[in-house]
């Protein structure tokens, strides 16, 4: 079988007598698309923050594409390739779209604010936003300040901010949050047309979003894992239908 891009081994968490990550072991493969699902306070953003490096966890370890990682911090991994998206948000509203997703790839060069000036004529910055803007269908958009675009747009321009900093494995914390029906349906479409370009770790409470993107499917349950399977073997057992899935009319 293919080496997964990235390994959770054993990991774990407590915030005193509060365990929220329990022994977790998990992995993504390449090109894969793992959902991360759960109730509310399984854990499963504290679980993303271990990963993005955010969060230290108290035992266990994190590989990334072959190498050891726990100990790094948030940006040494985001070099890496490591790349969270949607919550910590950095869209600068006044900014053009493109202007946001320059900054971006000039972030990830290494780049500061203070060489935005000289960058903002940079050809090599300025096509690497227009291909991640083209990529997320946001070229006919790239010169509206980031700040008047619908909810949707901005989801698809923080994603567009991802993808020109080349990462190697995109961590979705709940894409699906605050859009509309047929916002998060855009988003969803969207999400598919990038599946398969590049592995995928999906935290999202959607089901429908959920069940439409993901190849494997981990359910936490009290910050353990209770099972994780393709989408049918997840949706069949009895464990996780009492526990979780049968709160969800949607399944
Ligand atoms: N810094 C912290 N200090 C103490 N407790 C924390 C801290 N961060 C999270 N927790 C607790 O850990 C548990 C897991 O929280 P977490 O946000 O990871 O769950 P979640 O599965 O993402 O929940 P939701 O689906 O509601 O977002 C919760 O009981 C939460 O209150």
């Amino acid at each position: 079988m293919t080496e997964p891009i990235l390994r959770l081994e054993n990991l774990s968490k407590s915030y005193g007598a509060l365990t929220v990550t329990s022994d977790v072991s998990l992995d993504l493969r390449p090109g894969e698309v793992h959902a991360l699902i759960g109730p509310n306070g399984a854990g499963k953003t504290t679980l993303v923050g271990e990963i993005a490096g955010a969060v230290t966890p108290d035992a266990g370890r994190i590989l990334f594409a072959g190498r050891d990682v726990t100990q790094l911090n948030v940006s040494a991994r985001a070099r890496l390739g490591l790349g969270r998206v949607f919550q910590i948000s950095q869209v600068v509203g006044s900014f053009s779209a493109r202007d946001n997703v320059r900054l971006a790839a000039l972030a990830h060069r290494g780049g500061s604010w203070g060489l935005w000036r000289p960058a903002s004529s940079d050809a090599a910055l300025t096509a690497a936003a227009d291909a991640a803007l083209d990529r997320v269908g946001l070229s006919a958009r790239a010169d509206v300040a980031a700040g008047v675009l619908a909810h949707g747009e901005r989801r698809a321009l923080e994603l567009a901010m991802a993808l020109a900093q080349a990462p190697k494995v995109l961590l979705l914390d709940e894409p699906m949050a605050g859009t509309g029906r047929a916002e998060g349906a855009r988003l969803t479409e969207l999400l598919l047309s990038l599946k398969g370009t590049l592995p995928m770790l999906l935290v999202e409470h959607d089901m429908a979003t959920v069940f439409a993107l993901a190849d494997r499917i981990t359910v936490l349950i009290g910050g353990a894992v209770a099972i994780t399977g393709t989408p049918e073997a997840v949706r069949a057992d009895p464990q996780v239908r009492r526990a979780y899935l049968g709160e969800e009319d949607a399944v």
